[in-house]
């Protein structure tokens, strides 16, 4: 069988060109580039599968590689039986190519919707362009939530702190303030002092005119304690017409000519109604070890004590 493949005593080609030089240059010539070219395909194929695993279809850029090397072989057979007769071998490199060429043709068509299937890539870039848009308007709606969300944590943060009626700090927001306060004076030994403000008589006010005008002069009061006060100091509502003020770094003394301050001014404060408002106010001045409990007893002390003594006064704690 081997003997028969490689018996290449059948006359050579080149007779049938006639050994004219010139066909034999165009024969030479042209296998001779196209077996070089047909090479040299294969091996970029190759190459470049070996290179992208993430090559699709890369089983067809095999068998095209392997149906170029034949083409490629079959034209060296040509260049060889130019001066040889192996016919029987070009014959079978010719069938080989064959074979390979119809089933490369064949997986290539039963390829063809597969990779028509894949996007094109004007399709990626408009794909991505689309997303690219969406990202960017889900960024601006996050941005816009995290604004409203934070506007909202705000609103709820001075809902929980603010009484409702005056608006200064409510019971919560003003014992927090003289937690704090109380921590820090302790730690720097620095003064500090409360006042407790009593509305007098405030049941008779809104069993006489009414709740609503009782509500009217809440605010009113409130309103004149925060005009009152420094900045620093914290104003808030303790109980219904029970009013507490926190004053850092203020000593006994100072606390009490704000408190004197403060009587006068809820006295002066007029309504529509010919009523005499007036306030009892009890003053505590930080003592050392002195809890928050302790600390607004004594001021509670010294208000019952303006009650006791005839209200509209302000007494100090002992
Ligand atoms: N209008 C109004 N009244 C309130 C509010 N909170 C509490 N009060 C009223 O304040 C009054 C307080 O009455 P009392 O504790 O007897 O004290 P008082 O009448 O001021 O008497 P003294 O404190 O002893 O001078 C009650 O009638 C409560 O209903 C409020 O938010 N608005």
């Amino acid at each position: 069988m081997l003997d028969v493949l490689f018996n290449g005593s059948f006359m050579p080609h080149g007779h049938c060109l006639l050994w004219r030089w010139d066909l034999l240059f165009l024969h030479v010539a042209g296998d001779a580039l196209t077996a070089i070219s047909y090479a040299l395909i294969p091996i970029a194929l190759i190459h470049l599968v070996h290179h992208r695993d993430d090559l699709k279809f890369d089983k067809i850029f095999l068998l095209f590689a392997g149906f170029i090397a034949f083409c490629g072989i079959t034209h060296v057979m040509g260049l060889i039986n130019i001066w040889h007769g192996y016919y029987y071998l070009e014959g079978l490199t010719k069938l080989t190519t064959g074979i390979i060429s119809i089933t490369t043709a064949f997986v290539l068509w039963k390829l063809v919707p597969k990779i028509l299937a894949v996007p094109s890539s004007a399709l990626l870039e408009q794909r991505n362009a689309e997303l690219l848009k969406a990202q960017d308007e889900l960024k601006e709606i996050n941005a816009t939530l995290e604004a409203k969300i934070e506007e909202r944590t705000r609103e709820l943060h001075v809902q929980a702190n603010t009484d409702p009626l005056t608006s200064i700090s409510n019971r919560r927001a003003i014992l927090c303030d003289l937690e704090k306060e109380l921590l820090r004076s302790h730690r720097y030994k620095l003064e500090c002092s409360i006042l407790m403000l009593d509305v007098d008589y405030f049941k008779q006010v809104n069993d006489t005119y009414g709740h609503q005008v009782g509500d009217e002069i809440l605010v009113k009061i409130a309103e004149t304690l925060v005009n009152s006060c420094r900045t620093t100091d914290n104003v808030g509502r303790y109980g219904g017409e029970e009013f507490l003020i926190v004053l850092p770094q203020t000593d006994k003394l100072q606390a009490y000519e704000l408190a004197e301050r403060i009587r006068i001014n809820v006295a002066s404060l007029t309504f529509v109604q010919k009523w005499e408002l007036t306030c009892s106010i009890g003053v505590a001045n930080l003592l050392p070890q002195q809890d928050i409990h302790q600390f607004i007893k004594q001021a509670d002390d010294a208000v019952y004590k303006a009650k006791n003594a005839g209200r509209n006064r302000v007494v100090c704690a002992d």
